[in-house]
């Protein structure tokens, strides 16, 4: 019954820290040491020295190194090593508050504007733009002239300078996250944006800022140091560049003392670089040793409690909505049961450039009643999902429900606050998507997709939810659900995918669940198993279900009633029995005359026989 149960590895999916991997890579361990070491001879400065790094005596300008100073003396008789170790405290620093300032403007900025589209992306992208289109060092020496020469100052400007870096960065990868069918998964399961950024977006872009972090520092060290160089900074404070401007002006007396601030320049931005480089390979788990991307982590579906609608604070459309509710309920209910969904001349248009509307979904009427299987057939582009996204308000971007109802469990849902429409979703409706593997986040456990949502929505502790997200996998027949917890996506089968959203799903225990081409994924013999626990589980909960499908065997096998849609509009609606053995539109009796049922099987094929001359 669990297929693929052999498919887990072990349930040691062993995940060794980036810190672990980075150690087993020599060129990530030689340059974080060297950073590591002159970080901590800076930091030290204080007690390595012999004397104060502007100390002077000209008795001992160009002298060589003597007992408490191993590298001599500068143009002025200043020991250099302490020079040197105070310098590299302006220095770093400096670098530091560059990076923070471009950090704190660009990672925030990108992963909103990435994440929202529209408007925002546009203005944030055109200011980006705008700010790396501007020549740094001409900035850097306006801001001397108008702010005055304090280093840190300018490592502020610079900051805001490399900040579009950032931002480019984390935009880019955030807008190919934002389409990704986990994060649709989770935003159906009724995780808010800031959760849904926070925990499957923000995890994606970790790795490339880290390795842009250590760029960027190595950047900001080299401008500033052409800055000093250049004498552009204020001389008052050591640092290695100042040290490389005086040193070039004794080039022909001393070249020496070139040297060390170069070293030290050289070294702390080549060992940045190498550092950026084993960590590109570390994060992306390019040594091998471990599927780092496929160890990113999962997300997922749905879990919450049932909001019961009437538990959301009321609004004045709710009372203008009651009564035609009820009234819609009483008129279409199938059979005089009591609707738990029932759509009201729907229609669903996207916007076009010159600012008017293609509906592409026409005046839909849809009833779906507790207990009851509604299939939703009809072909490729016909409006079978626009209508199912439309009921749990997640439409695509440009799409907008132009007119008409709907009423989930009596209450009016268009129009509804974003805030209220994400309360129904996850809680009384729920989601069983197309391709399982591509709605649970790679990145994480099966469980800890489970358990996340199931924590948000019903407030649970920690231990009560992973006990709750172990009992959703034996309600969908897994087999091990304690090694199904553990295991990451790419470890498990595409049915067991499949069992692991539908438990998602019903970890709110819904009353009513859409189920998108559910099966279409998955092999014939999973098909079936799947089919057959979502009809356990629509008996056993009395769920109402919504299965949008192209496939009328599924709709003969699961059915009670079927709607047909063709271009937008539903063609005709019946008992699964009426529609699938006398259909009464053409297109209903095309399309079922496009199964070959019965057609003549075809003579199996023979090898012709070739005869060779
Ligand atoms: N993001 C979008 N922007 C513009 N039009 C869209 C968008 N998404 C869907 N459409 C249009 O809406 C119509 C209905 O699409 P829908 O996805 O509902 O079809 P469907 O019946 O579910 O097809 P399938 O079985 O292939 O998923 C199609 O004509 C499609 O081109």
């Amino acid at each position: 019954m669990n297929e693929g149960e052999g498919r887990v590895n072990a349930p040691s999916t062993v995940r060794r820290g980036a810190l672990g991997r980075l150690a087993r890579n020599p060129l990530g361990l030689v340059s974080a040491a060297v950073l590591a070491l002159i970080a901590l001879a800076v930091l030290l400065a204080p007690v390595l020295v012999s004397q104060p790094p502007d100390a002077s005596d000209l008795r001992h300008a160009f002298a060589g190194p003597s007992g408490g100073h191993p590298l001599g003396f500068d143009s002025a008789g200043r020991d250099i090593w302490s020079r040197l170790l105070y310098g590299g405290r302006t220095t770093l620093s400096g670098a530091l508050i560059s990076l923070a300032v471009s950090l704190l403007l660009g990672v925030p900025s990108g992963l909103v504007a990435g994440y929202r589209g529209g408007r925002l992306d546009g203005l944030a992208s055109w200011i980006a733009n705008l700010v790396m289109a501007l020549p740094a060092m001409i900035v850097l020496l306006a801001s001397r002239a108008v702010l005055g020469s304090t280093v840190w100052v300018l490592m502020v400007v610079l900051g805001v300078l490399v900040a579009p870096a950032f931002f480019r960065l984390v935009r880019g990868i955030v807008v190919q996250v934002r389409g990704e069918l986990y994060v649709d998964a989770a935003r159906v399961s009724g995780l808010g944006d800031a959760r849904i950024i926070a925990r499957h977006v923000l995890v994606v872009v970790r790795g490339p800022i880290i390795i842009q972090i250590a760029l960027v520092a190595g950047i900001a060290i080299g401008l500033q140091a052409g800055l000093e160089f250049l004498g552009i900074g204020s001389g008052d404070t050591p640092t290695w560049g100042a040290m490389l401007n005086e040193a070039f002006q004794n080039i022909q007396r001393s070249p020496a003392l070139m040297l060390w601030p170069g070293l030290a320049l050289g070294l702390t931005s080549g060992a940045l670089v190498l550092l950026a480089g084993a960590l590109r390979d570390v994060l992306e788990d390019r040594t091998g040793g471990g599927s780092g991307r496929a160890r990113r982590r999962a997300v997922p579906v749905p879990a919450a409690a049932p909001v019961p609608a009437d538990t959301v604070p009321a609004d004045p459309a709710d009372a203008a909505s009651a009564d035609p509710a009820a009234a819609a309920a009483e008129d279409h209910g199938p059979a005089g049961r009591a609707t738990l969904l029932s759509v009201r001349g729907l229609a669903v248009g996207y916007r076009l450039p010159d600012g008017s509307d293609r509906e592409v979904v026409h005046d839909v009427d849809l009833d779906v009643a507790p207990g009851e299987i509604v299939g939703l057939v009809g072909e490729s582009g016909s409006g079978k999902t626009q209508t199912a996204f439309s009921v749990l308000g997640i439409l695509p971007e440009g799409g907008r429900i132009l007119r008409g109802g709907i009423l989930l469990d009596g209450q009016e849902v268009v129009g509804l606050p974003e805030r209220r429409r994400r309360a129904l979703r996850g809680g009384m409706v729920a989601y069983v998507p197309q391709e399982p593997m591509s709605n649970l986040d790679p990145a994480f456990t099966v469980g800890s997709q489970l358990v996340e949502p199931i924590r948000v929505r019903l407030g649970l502790s920690r231990k009560q939810a992973v006990q709750r997200a172990l009992d959703l996998l034996s309600l969908v027949e897994i087999a091990d659900p304690e090694r199904t917890f553990r295991s990451y996506p790419h470890q498990i089968s595409g049915g067991m995918a499949q069992r692991v959203l539908i438990a998602g799903a019903m970890s709110c225990e819904p009353r009513l669940l859409i189920a998108d081409e559910p099966t279409t994924a998955l092999d014939v013999r999973v098909q079936a198993e799947i089919l057959e626990l979502l009809r356990r589980l629509q008996r056993e909960h009395e769920l109402g279900v919504l299965l949008v499908t192209h496939n009328l065997g599924v709709v003969a096998d699961l059915c009670d009633r079927v709607a047909v849609m063709r271009e937008g509009r539903i063609v005709e609606t019946g008992t699964a029995e009426q529609v699938l053995h006398a259909p009464a539109d053409p297109y209903t009796r095309t399309l079922l005359e496009a199964v070959l049922d019965h057609v003549p099987a075809r003579e199996p094929w023979q090898p012709r026989k070739v005869v060779v001359p």
